[in-house]
């Protein structure tokens, strides 16, 4: 069966494309209040917790005035650092806030031993490896990240990030293969497994039924090759470009949606483009994707 365009899918854009949490110098300027009315005037649903969001409350007031809703939230995960009792009470509280603002899905990452925010590390060519052991730990640890979610009616969705211990497609496969399948979901993220691997129809087809959440996330190939050659970090590397939003670099995201719809997705697509707002205004952005949405994507299906 497939989803029903208009009511399966939600569509919201990341907070990243104005404010980045990893570098807070950058797009300090753009408040929350600027940011939720510039992605109601953009036409999407809601957008992802940022770092500097308020407090449940407050938040809560400011999506009501605009009819926006939370797609969800990243949580920094340290299974192997801190062990699976500590880090299930950091993602217990993590549950607790994402509840009361109704988002559905837990965004998680393995931080342990990453190198996104690294100043030194080579994106391309430094990123960590899990041993069997540690391996073991996070599959463990993610399946009780299920357990506590469910309590909250969250699902956790699993972010394969670049830089990181599950990264490429072989890390996530082996990462599926080894978490319960009702307590551990994938968020399916183009860029990330297109910067990994070169290619991210791949990773989709072979785990369709496990994604819960999704982010579009387009990539500039010249500038990816440029980041490549000069080993730059992944902050250089998206403040070179080579990051954007769907309709602006060189992924085709329509056999991406066709996939989504042809399986049944329901749930949130969130365009995620980490720029310098500096350099690509957020708004002009954010109104690119949803024209490319809307003449590429949902129109197949019309
Ligand atoms: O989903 C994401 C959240 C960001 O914090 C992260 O660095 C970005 O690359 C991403 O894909
Ligand atoms: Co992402």
């Amino acid at each position: 069966m497939a989803s029903d365009v208009k009511n399966d899918i939600k569509w919201g854009i990341a907070p990243i494309g104005w404010r980045n949490d990893d570098i807070p110098s950058i797009g300090k300027e753009n408040n929350l209040q600027q940011l939720l009315s510039d992605i109601v005037v953009a036409g999407f649903d809601g957008t992802e917790v940022g770092g500097f969001f308020p407090a449940p409350e407050k938040l809560n007031y400011e999506l009501k005035l605009r009819n926006l809703h939370i797609a969800g939230q990243w949580f920094s995960s340290y299974i192997i650092r801190d062990g699976i009792e500590k880090a299930s009470e950091a993602f217990e509280k993590h549950c607790q806030f994402l509840k009361a603002v109704n988002a559905p899905v837990a965004v998680v990452s393995e931080q342990t031993y990453t190198i996104q925010r690294s100043d030194t590390a080579n994106i391309f060519t430094d990123k960590p490896h899990f041993t069997d052991k540690e391996w073991d730990e996070v599959c463990q640890g993610l399946n009780h990240y299920g357990e506590i979610a469910a309590k909250y009616g969250i699902k956790v969705a699993y972010h394969h990030h670049m830089g990181t211990g599950i990264q490429t497609k072989e890390e996530t496969d082996r990462l599926m293969a080894n978490t319960d399948p009702d307590k551990v979901g994938l968020l399916f993220d183009t860029g990330h497994i297109y910067v990994s691997d070169g290619d991210y129809m791949s990773l989709l087809n072979d785990h369709i039924d496990r994604v819960v959440h999704v982010h579009f996330k387009d990539v500039r190939k010249k500038q990816e090759d440029d980041s490549r050659a000069k080993g730059l970090t992944f902050q250089q590397a998206f403040l070179n470009g080579m990051f954007t939003v769907p309709g602006d670099g060189d992924l085709d995201f329509k056999p991406v949606f066709k996939k989504l719809v042809e399986n049944n997705y329901k749930g949130w697509i969130v365009v995620e483009a980490e720029q310098d707002p500096d350099k690509a205004n957020p708004l002009e952005m954010a109104q690119i994707a949803r024209k490319y949405i809307d003449n590429n994507l949902i129109s197949q299906f019309n």
